[in-house]
């Protein structure tokens, strides 16, 4: 029986809905205000001190670094037209093919040639005797030699230059603001949107920059005794380290008295499973199949390039973000190998998606992975996944025997010849004939099943998804119908305890933080102060920054 009434959950959707529409509306959309204090000079000297400094890290990687190399470099000629021809070097990689050449053109005329007016004239001489009366072909590879030439330029004086002005003093009171220890106190707590094997997933909302979030709860004595610590630590360290858009990210991880806990990015769009199974007929619209494999092939190829396999890739682990892009979630069975090309053998994943090789225990490596998304993609096309029908009781022997012997029929007419192959590849029984392990090179981006998708405009979030959520649903369980923890008992935490939440609780993580300030505004406003406050006539100079924005 539920003790909660229907009215508490209505309450707890109306607060949860309205706290997201208020981030929606953005910083200038919302009302409350708030203040920031970002340190002074002793602080960030102490900051300085701890940073290995590179121009990658410092200028290219961290979007708050990036800005303000952009502001420093706007002040002189040369480098702000070396920081253009950059940026239109990536608008170049992310245009559509029919634009690439003008484009291409463009550039070439606009920075190489030595008499244009924006001529970049810090490059060889080779480059630009070879840039006059180039071909198509010729520009096509000139352009990355030069892309070259120019981050070569910017890491000397530019960046030397940088190093001793405002701009970096300002970039070092930011990192010293993301050092801040987090805790409790900076979120408002909203409904519950899920139940892990450690607590619960629940949405807040950062104070500060009103970003909503998941945050994924660990109890801290249920990790002890289910021996869950290390499991959560490599979750954690995991989800640090990825930085893809189709993959979940790692926001912020904090502790409470009771929990552990990791905030990262709210997708609240509900699972592919429950879109499959739970909305119009079973099953998924074609366009959406293409764009969600799309988005997770390269969320798994992401994955892989960093080492990492998997193992519980399934349509309950892609969830849906507001837009209908999807993203891969729980990695809380995902490993990481030593060396790139290691294999495991530990049995681990979920019946029904696991390869042959796995249910074996033999060695085995992505390859597992590749066979689950063959899995998923039968699962999304029919409403089966491929050794089970929908509703079909089958004993787990049953399955095993399925998966390693029975050949995937296709029955449903949804499938397109090209869906058909592709499956086909991806479920090939022995790891080395399957689509993504057959060579070093095996990249499943090029199947044709594909051959409409522009992986790199993917990517970069600049093709629409099919299906858009509906912004006034919550797609999650009702509050009553999410069973509730019961308390743990008969574990006490000792000193080895706390040594282990101190390492887990590390705070901001660096790179989605300070997207997270940008995105909200905040950084633009402290800009905007401090330039009103460096005019001239303005006697009002500040070391450190305490506004009320
Ligand atoms: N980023 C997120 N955004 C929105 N909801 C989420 C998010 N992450 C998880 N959830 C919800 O919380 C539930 C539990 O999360 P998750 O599967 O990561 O926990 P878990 O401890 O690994 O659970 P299990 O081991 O049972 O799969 C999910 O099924 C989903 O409904």
């Amino acid at each position: 029986m539920c003790d909660l009434g229907g009215l508490d959950n209505l309450i707890a959707n109306t607060a949860y809905l309205q706290a997201r529409k208020s981030t929606d509306a953005g910083v200038g959309g919302s009302k409350r205000r708030r203040s920031l204090a970002l340190p002074g000079p002793a602080k960030c000297m102490e900051i300085r001190q701890l940073l290995h400094l590179s121009f990658a890290s410092e200028c290219e990687e961290q979007p708050i670094g990036r800005r303000l190399f952009h502001s420093f470099c706007n002040s002189v000629a040369e480098y702000s037209r070396a920081l253009a021809f950059l940026d239109q070097v990536v608008e170049l990689e992310l245009a559509e093919d029919n634009m690439q050449n003008a484009l291409l053109c463009k550039i070439v005329a606009d920075f190489l040639q030595p008499d244009s007016e924006n001529s970049l004239s810090f490059l060889s001489d080779a480059m630009t005797s070879a840039a006059s009366g180039a071909s198509e072909v010729d520009m096509k590879e000139l352009v990355p030699r030069a892309q070259q030439e120019t981050r070569q330029f910017l890491m000397g004086k530019p960046f030397r230059e940088y190093l001793e002005s405002p701009f970096f003093q300002r970039f070092l009171q930011w990192k010293a603001l993301e050092q801040q220890k987090i805790t409790e106190k900076h979120f408002y707590e909203f409904r519950v949107l899920g139940k892990g094997g450690f607590g619960e997933v629940c949405a807040i909302q950062v104070k500060l920059t009103r970003k909503m979030h998941a945050c994924k709860k660990l109890n801290k004595k249920s990790l002890k005794k289910k021996k869950g610590q290390k499991m959560a630590l490599l979750e954690k360290e995991i989800l640090e380290s990825v930085n893809s858009s189709m993959v979940v990210r790692l926001a912020y991880a904090f502790e409470t008295k009771e929990h552990l806990c990791l905030v990262m990015t709210l997708m609240n769009g509900g699972d592919l499973k429950f879109h499959i199974y739970n909305v119009g007929k079973r099953g998924l619209s074609m366009d959406r199949v293409l764009f969600y494999t799309a988005q997770i092939t390269c969320g798994l190829h992401h994955l892989h390039r960093l080492s990492i396999i998997y193992r519980d890739m399934k349509p309950e682990n892609v969830l849906l973000d507001e837009r209908g892009n999807c993203r891969l979630s729980d990695l809380g069975l995902a490993v990481v190998l030593r060396n790139a090309d290691d294999k495991i053998t530990q049995r681990a994943g979920t019946n029904g998606y696991m390869s042959p090789e796995v249910i074996k225990e033999e060695p085995y490596s992505y390859d597992a992975d590749w066979f689950a998304l063959g899995c998923t993609i039968h699962e999304m096309i029919s409403g089966n996944t491929p050794f089970r029908n929908f509703h079909e009781q089958v004993s787990k022997e049953e399955l095993r025997r399925r998966v390693l012997q029975d050949k995937v029929v296709f029955t449903k007419t949804a499938f397109t010849a090209e869906a058909q192959d592709l499956c086909t590849q991806l479920l090939a029984k022995r790891a080395c004939d399957r689509l993504g392990s057959r060579n070093p090179n095996d990249d499943p981006r090029q199947h044709g099943f594909f051959h409409s998708i522009n992986f790199q405009r993917l990517e970069a979030g600049l093709v629409s998804p099919p299906f858009v959520p509906d912004p006034d649903v919550v797609y999650a369980k009702d509050l009553c119908d999410i069973d509730e923890f019961s308390e743990v008992k008969g574990v006490e935490l000792d000193e080895q305890d706390l040594k282990f939440h101190k390492e887990f609780a590390t705070g901001c993580v660096p790179l989605t933080w300070q997207e997270e300030i940008i995105e909200s505004g905040l950084f633009d406003d402290v800009e905007s102060v401090q330039h009103r406050a460096s005019l001239p006539g303005n006697s009002e100079r500040r070391s450190g920054v305490c506004l009320i924005l």
